[in-house]
């Protein structure tokens, strides 16, 4: 089929790129020539695991170009919507650019005869899908289809791939079909729903995740204090089939583009109903101190942080990824300035990002030379190059040995071996 896709972000150029290799015709189109610049030398602006390569693979056999306006799209017949939804200072989501490029669909199939599908994959609140369609009503053979995106980050390209589910809500018998012919290729459970189930199944989900983040976090602090250790509990739980072991580790808390703004908007969203919805209120309320929370417990174990000087290993938000939206390491950096601490950091791809926000910080691009001279070693990421350590060459660097370990990653019986002072999350 005929495929355009406007925003090429992580979830655009993923899209974009999978449903090439699917053996559709694909433009991507973004306002920011820039990048579409870049994507045009088969350039990919972020890091994502193999996601340049499928990109270069892609233009070089005709199936996927680029465009800087939205006229790249004339023939598609089905126009995905993959724009940023960021949130507002209110905590809502901000539907700017949405409505924006809505606009330019409206624009540009207003006289165009032809059945598509406008599918709108970013993230949006429940009846967003119901007022575009009113802003295109004006394109008569249009339908609007919710189609809400869940894959993760560092992982975006085979997510996309190989999808959990497939959710799709419309409310015509065309727009299904089109939908089915574009995933024809695809494996996955499918979820035909209303647009509005199919955009509260995105917040929902993401929802719950964030919850079993938060729980674990908080359960991490009781354990920390009780002496027991979170990762055996942890594991312990998941084995129970209902409850499962996915998203129960304890750590420093939730990062990224999604999590912490889509809580927020479906707390907004609650809200103008006149809904309570208080344990998700608590999931973001633990994630939010969480950071401050494991930064005081390294104060108390490095007796005060005053001119200690603090390697922090790990930026982005996750590992696989260049993207440092809502990362934990901001929050805990900012802390241990705030407390008066030196800082040197090391991270594979996000390092410059982050450089331009702290430029305080010393970055180094080596985990070894981060480690030299430090007090003590504080892992925000985990990376491979930040848990693959020689711990003997690490012991001989650091002015002290004393290891934290905000994602409970670290081999703990090892490090002590080496002589180091452990401290995970909540693990004893
Ligand atoms: N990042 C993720 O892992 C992820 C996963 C699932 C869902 N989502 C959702 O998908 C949406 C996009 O997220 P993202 O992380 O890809 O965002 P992003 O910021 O990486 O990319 C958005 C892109 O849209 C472009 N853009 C903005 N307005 C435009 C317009 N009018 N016309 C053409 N291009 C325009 C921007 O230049 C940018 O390149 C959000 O709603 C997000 O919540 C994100
Ligand atoms: O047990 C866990 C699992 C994750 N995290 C943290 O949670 C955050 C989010 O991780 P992850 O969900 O893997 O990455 P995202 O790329 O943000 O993906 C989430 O957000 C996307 C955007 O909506 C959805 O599409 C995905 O399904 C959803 O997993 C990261 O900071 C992780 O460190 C934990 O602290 N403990």
């Amino acid at each position: 089929m005929n495929v355009a896709v406007i925003g090429t972000g992580y979830v655009g150029l993923t899209t974009a790129v999978s449903l090439a290799l699917h053996g559709h015709q694909v433009v991507g189109i973004d306002v920011d020539r820039e990048k579409v610049t870049r994507l045009q030398q088969k350039k990919s602006p972020i890091y994502e695991p193999g996601l340049e390569d499928a990109l270069g693979q892609v233009i070089d056999q005709g199936r996927l170009r680029f465009d800087h306006t939205v006229n790249g799209a004339a023939e598609a017949t089905v126009l995905f919507i993959c724009v940023g939804t960021p949130e507002a200072d209110d905590g809502s989501a901000d539907l700017r650019f949405l409505h924006a490029a809505a606009e330019d669909v409206r624009n540009l199939y207003g006289q165009k005869p032809g059945k598509r599908a406008v599918v709108i994959k970013s993230t949006v609140p429940v009846g967003t899908g119901d007022r575009i369609a009113e802003q295109l009503k004006a394109c008569t053979e249009v339908h609007l289809v919710s189609n809400p995106e869940f894959l993760r980050e560092g992982s975006a390209l085979s997510d996309s791939l190989h999808p959990s589910r497939i959710v799709v809500g419309a409310d015509s018998p065309e727009a299904f079909e089109m939908m089915d012919q574009l995933y024809a290729n695809v494996s996955g459970h499918w979820v035909k729903t209303t647009r509005a189930n199919a955009e509260l199944i995105k917040y929902a989900s993401n929802a719950f995740l964030a919850t079993r983040i938060s729980f674990m976090n908080e359960l991490a602090r009781l354990s920390a204090v009780l002496g027991t250790d979170i990762d055996v509990i942890s594991r312990g739980m998941g084995l129970d089939s209902r409850i499962g072991p996915e998203f129960l580790r304890a750590g420093l808390g939730y990062g990224g583009s999604c999590f912490p703004k889509d809580t927020a908007a479906l707390l907004q969203v609650a809200k103008e109903k006149g809904v309570d919805l208080n344990i998700l209120q608590q999931v973001r309320e633990v994630n939010r101190t969480q950071p401050a929370w494991y930064v005081q417990l390294i104060r108390d174990k490095l007796q005060g942080l005053r001119e200690k000087r603090i390697a922090i290993l790990g930026l982005s938000f996750k590992p696989e990824t260049d993207d440092i939206r809502e990362a934990r390491s901001l929050s805990v950096i900012g802390h241990f300035l705030q407390e008066g601490a030196f800082l040197s950091a090391f991270d594979p791809v996000a390092a410059d990002a982050v450089a331009r926000l702290y430029p305080q910080v010393r970055f180094e691009t080596d985990v070894y030379e981060t480690l030299r001279g430090a007090d003590a070693a504080v892992l925000v990421t985990e990376w491979k190059a930040c848990i693959q350590i020689d711990w003997s060459k690490a012991k001989a660097l650091m002015a002290r040995p004393m290891l934290f370990d905000g994602r409970n990653v670290w081999p703990a019986d090892l490090v002590r071996q080496h002589g180091f002072v452990y401290t995970g999350v909540g693990r004893s």
